[in-house]
């Protein structure tokens, strides 16, 4: 749940958002003020137009102020327009420059944090969350410096014709404010609650609409979707409570705010009749009262409307205070293929640890496969190579320097990672594969894409190489979609591979053509291999077995099996249920 101090803290990051851009929101809210002062022109018109009236004094003709008065609202339009159009495309610089730096830091984290996120979270703060300072940049402030500026400059004035009578137009705002001020005391602002659930249920409602498929299948309806139901109800109940906690106050606002005339009629009438108010001002600051507090609303709606996006910008805060993975300055040697080294890594997600102090030598040139239980710690302990998170203890090295020492992309250069969930653009085959080598040439792509054994079946479909997949076109399968991941590793040629075998896209033809495809990819360099299916790594050149997050055995199959240990059980398991499966 967020909090006021949070909301603090997001004010001030807000304003700091701002700062490149200061100049430009300075300039446009001075015409803001300069259109909210000339709402005010007319009247003062009308003030003097009245004293011509009643002959007590009052500059010009009558003419003139009428004169004055049209170009005073021609000018407040004018002055407005201005402000609009720079206080817009102000706010969509800042949008675009806070949009820009959440993808610049996010390119910076650890991988793992996309792991360990709802993408529909992110989504929505990249979003929604951010669309929603436009409204702070764009409106708020300006409405907000006129709210005070105005008000002030018109009282300064009002003060110079009768100070009592500018005194009692200044009872409202004191009840106003004292109005909130008691509500801030008293109550604790629902709207927090109220927008953070907001923010939930739109993850959720992303969560239900991708899951769908899912979802119908185990017949979880809107309903019976327990999480989707619970975060509709709690946000509908949010709502009654803020209703229930704001309407009065904001009832008690308005009221007090429109009521102006109220309390100026009174008193303007005594003092004219106890001689000390001539006419013409009792008539003006009846007219005044009606209009001098109507753009301090928009102070009183303030603190409702920041809450809305002050809460988003706690999200958006959150993310940037993320840690950056750390970038060390050291490059690898350009050679086709390095060692690597797991030397004493222990590895925890927060406080649970799941790998234990475990070492390994991965050779240069070498094949190296993980296998275990599920859950043992074997994508964990690949993981750890790339960055995905870093090691709590220890630390890997490749040719002999810790890869936190390394630039990160320079270590993303040395490296290729094929995973069980193969990542598609909605974009064409050809670019789903260029996205492995900036630069390449459609030629490089066509080679790749045939050693991955998926040329043919690129060919076979009526657009080739320009076949859009994805949402909006053809949908592959597993086997399909695991054989374009491995022609863009292939077209990469990363010295150090990261493999995740595919345990269902277990179809003869399809291993075929996987194992056909893996033996182009594997071809001289560093591999990680997590197998599932145990005689696809029977040739390896280790193979380490992970049970509870321990490195339990390592070598090559004839070894292991002839030693008898985890792994000989494993096999022999595995040998049966091969066996049935035949049978
Ligand atoms: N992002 C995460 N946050 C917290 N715990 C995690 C995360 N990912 C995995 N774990 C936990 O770490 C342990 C090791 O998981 P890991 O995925 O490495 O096992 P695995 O051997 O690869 O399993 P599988 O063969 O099923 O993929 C498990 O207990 C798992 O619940």
């Amino acid at each position: 749940m967020k909090t006021k101090n949070n909301n603090k803290a997001g004010v001030r990051y807000l304003l700091g958002l701002a700062n490149s851009k200061k100049l430009i929101l300075a300039v446009a809210i001075g015409f803001s003020v300069l259109s909210g002062l000339c709402t005010f022109v007319p009247f003062l018109m009308i003030f003097r137009t009245i004293l011509l009236l009643f002959g007590e004094g009052g500059a010009g003709s009558a003419m003139q102020n009428g004169i004055i008065a049209i170009v005073a609202i021609v000018l407040r339009f004018v002055f407005q327009a201005i402000s609009a159009a720079m206080t817009h495309v102000n706010a969509y610089n800042i949008l675009y420059h806070v949009r820009r730096e959440l993808c610049r830091h996010l390119g910076k984290v650890n991988l793992g944090f996309f792991t360990g996120n709802s993408t529909g979270e992110i989504k929505k703060i990249m979003m929604e969350d951010v669309e929603r300072l436009e409204m702070f940049f764009a409106h708020q402030i300006p409405d907000i410096v006129v709210a005070i500026v105005v008000p002030v400059a018109v009282l300064v004035y009002l003060f110079t014709i009768n100070v009592w009578m500018s005194l009692i137009l200044l009872l409202p705002i004191v009840l106003t404010t004292l109005t909130q001020v008691i509500m801030l005391v008293t109550s604790k602002n629902p709207m927090d609650e109220f927008y953070w659930l907001a923010g939930k249920q739109s993850a959720v409602i992303l969560q239900y609409i991708n899951g769908m498929p899912v979802m119908k299948t185990y017949n979880l309806t809107a309903d019976s979707y327990r999480e989707y139901a619970d975060t509709i109800s709690s946000y509908n109940n949010a709502w009654w409570r803020a209703a229930k906690i704001l309407s009065p106050p904001s009832a008690i606002i308005t009221v007090i705010i429109e009521s102006g005339l109220f309390f100026v009629l009174p008193l303007g009438g005594y003092l004219y009749l106890t001689g000390s108010l001539a006419l013409s001002s009792y008539i003006f600051f009846a007219i005044m009262s009606i209009v001098f507090l109507s753009s301090y609303i928009n102070l009183a709606n303030f603190a409702q409307i920041f809450s809305q996006i002050s809460s988003g910008i706690v999200r958006i805060k959150e993310i940037m205070d993320i840690p950056a993975m750390g970038n060390g300055n050291k490059t690898l040697l350009p050679t086709e293929s390095h060692s690597l080294t797991y030397e004493n890594v222990s590895f925890a997600y927060d406080q649970q640890e799941v790998l234990h102090n475990f070492s390994l030598d991965l050779p240069i040139d070498s094949l190296t496969a993980f296998v275990g239980p599920s859950g043992a710690g074997k994508s964990t302990a690949a993981q750890l190579v790339p960055r995905f998170w870093d090691v709590s203890k220890g630390a890997i090295r490749i040719d002999g320097i810790d890869i936190r020492e390394l630039e990160a992309d320079n270590l993303m250069d040395n490296m290729s990672f094929v995973f069980q969930e193969a990542f598609m653009l909605n974009d064409t085959l050809y670019e789903n594969i260029a996205m492995g080598k900036h630069g390449c040439t459609r030629q490089e792509v066509e080679v790749a894409a045939k050693s991955a054994q998926i040329h043919d079946f690129i060919m076979s479909l009526p657009k080739g190489y320009d076949t859009v997949i994805g949402s909006e076109g053809v949908k592959l399968s597993g086997g399909e979609r695991q054989r374009v991941c491995i022609a863009r590793a292939i077209l990469k040629d990363a010295p150090i591979l990261i493999f995740d075998e595919a345990t269902s896209f277990t179809d003869i033809e399809n291993e075929r053509k996987i194992q056909l495809a893996l033996e182009s990819l594997l071809e001289s360099k560093t591999t990680v291999m997590i197998a599932h299916r145990l005689h696809t790594i029977v040739g390896a050149d280790q193979i380490c077995v992970f049970q509870s997050g321990n490195l339990m055995e390592c070598g090559t199959h004839h070894d292991l099996v002839a030693s008898g240990g985890a792994y000989a059980s494993m096999w022999q398991t595995y040998c049966e249920a091969m066996r049935e499966v035949a049978s």
